[in-house]
């Protein structure tokens, strides 16, 4: 089998054409855009970058957009302080703290204090709880959009077998969420699984979110697999290669996402969404 590969980079700028047009009818007969604040703590090379998609992300499709930029000397409550001003801003509906943070300030006291409200990457205790209940509000960006581009394949997810290789709070956890929510049976892998290689090739759905170049070899997938790569790993000579060995893998899925152009750009699309939802306009579900 070769795999059809799954276009984020195309249904994201589907998503942003018809967010564009929702939006400028909404402002045509009076009403307040979208509004999203985004805060960078410190200069890191890769943070600057996604930061920076958004803010264009934001521009694009006619939402009111702020960046705060800190040093990286920031300490924690000056940064609560900020979270509190925004929180109490009638033109911000949503509130993002790029992570990571750096070391002197608590991640957590951070996301705890954003309003949940106006927590449009869903990392709020509060967000994350209602998604466990199936009862979502706002939901973290890169599951969500992972969601998205499952739901354009038009494969039908109930009773699947996914596995997810990851744990964190941001990608594993969440996806594990979502993909419980659609029905299927979850493996969430991590540094002490055993056996890793036989989970992985009995996953219909392989979800990679270990942050190592290339991790998932050909010989892990199973024969007419989903295979979503959330990897961004920075090579050498500048470019970007995921957590799958793209080609060895795709030789083998139904479905595959490629890095870059897959994952990444469905987070900046999901939160665009997020943020319509926090200004209280609905989306379409996927
Ligand atoms: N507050 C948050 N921090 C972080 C999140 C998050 O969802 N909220 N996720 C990641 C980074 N991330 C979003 O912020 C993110 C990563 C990658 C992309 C993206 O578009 N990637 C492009 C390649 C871009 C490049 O050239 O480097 C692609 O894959 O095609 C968007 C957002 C950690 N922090």
């Amino acid at each position: 089998m070769t795999a059809q590969v799954l276009d984020g980079k195309a249904i994201a700028a589907d998503i942003r054409q018809s967010l564009q047009a929702r939006i400028s009818s909404m402002v045509a007969n009076g009403e307040r855009p979208p509004g999203l604040a985004v805060v960078l703590v410190g200069e890191d090379p890769a943070s600057q970058v996604y930061v920076r998609n958004k803010a264009r992300a934001c521009q694009e499709v006619g939402f009111y957009s702020e960046v705060h930029r800190l040093a990286r000397e920031t300490a924690q409550p000056d940064l609560l302080a900020l979270v509190d001003r925004l929180n109490a801003d009638p033109r911000i509906d949503g509130i993002l703290v790029q992570l990571p943070l750096p070391p002197q300030i608590d991640a957590e006291a951070v996301i705890e204090r954003i309003l949940p409200s106006k927590d449009v990457d869903g990392f709020h205790p509060y967000n994350v709880g209602r998604l466990a209940l199936r009862l979502p509000r706002l939901r973290p960006c890169t599951p969500k959009g992972i969601m998205t581009m499952l739901a354009r394949t038009g494969v039908p997810l109930e009773g699947l077998d996914a596995v997810i290789i990851g744990q964190s709070n941001i990608v594993g956890r969440p996806m594990a969420l979502e993909l419980l929510a659609a029905r299927c049976t979850i493996t969430v892998c991590h540094s002490r699984t055993r056996d890793l290689a036989d989970k992985a090739r009995g996953a219909d759905i392989l979800v990679a979110a270990i942050g190592r170049p290339a991790f998932v070899p050909g010989d892990w997938i199973k024969e007419g697999a989903l295979v979503i790569d959330v990897g961004i790993n920075r090579t050498a000579d500048g470019g970007l290669v995921g957590d799958v060995d793209f080609a060895a893998c795709a030789a083998r899925a139904a479905w595959i996402t490629p890095v870059p152009g897959g994952v990444g750009p469905m987070t900046i699309a999901s939160l665009l969404e997020n943020t319509c939802e926090a200004r209280g306009w609905a989306t379409s579900p996927e």
